[in-house]
């Protein structure tokens, strides 16, 4: 099993409460290699061994787009099975603290996209389904289901379980106040 996060950075439209039409932007990466190459996702990546969820969320961020993230929020915890078996679990944070430009890597290449315009044609399916919910400000906890053997971003999505606002453990070894 992988553990794994994501990181949405988000700026502008500071009331993500407001109906009234958002110009607030979050950070993708059309990833340029791994799992769901081609596509578009946050930055983020596997956790390595010794480090906490959010620690992998601000090195992944660091070296995909060369932003410095803090303050993580955590919007989710994502379980994505394939064929029966946990493939990933992955720990989805956002936030709007962040220092630097974001600068295309060898691993991803960023855009900042409208929330209203985000393109879930060109991510993952499981996206459309708990992504805007997260960056509306809600946390989602989740568990998706593929079929049809490795690689993961080739296999059949076929359902899913969502819950929505279930409060989120910060992470207990979290040492730095990022
Ligand atoms: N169904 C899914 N929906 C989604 O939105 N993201 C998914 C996903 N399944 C996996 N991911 C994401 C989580 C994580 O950020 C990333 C893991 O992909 P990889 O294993 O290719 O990691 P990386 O390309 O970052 O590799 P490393 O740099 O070696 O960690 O893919």
């Amino acid at each position: 099993m992988i553990e794994a996060t994501l990181c949405f950075p988000l700026r502008g439209d500071d009331d993500p409460t407001t109906t009234n039409e958002s110009d607030g932007e979050v950070l993708l990466i059309e990833k340029r290699r791994g799992l769901g190459e081609g596509w578009y996702n946050g930055p983020g990546g596997k956790c390595e061994p010794g480090e906490t969820p959010r620690e992998c969320a601000v090195r992944e961020t660091r070296e995909e787009v060369g932003l410095e993230v803090r303050n993580l929020e955590k919007a989710g915890e994502l379980t994505f099975r394939l064929d029966g078996e946990t493939h990933t679990f992955c720990h989805v944070y956002r936030t709007r603290s962040f220092t630097g430009e974001p600068t295309s890597s060898e691993e991803a290449h960023p855009e900042w996209v409208s929330v209203e315009d985000v393109p879930y044609d060109q991510m993952w399916e499981d996206d459309r389904l708990w992504l805007p919910g997260v960056l509306e400000g809600n946390t989602a906890v989740g568990e998706f289901r593929f079929e049809g053997g490795e690689p993961l971003d080739e296999a059949d999505f076929v359902d899913h379980d969502l819950e929505w606002g279930a409060p989120l453990e910060t992470d207990p070894d979290e040492k730095s106040a990022t």
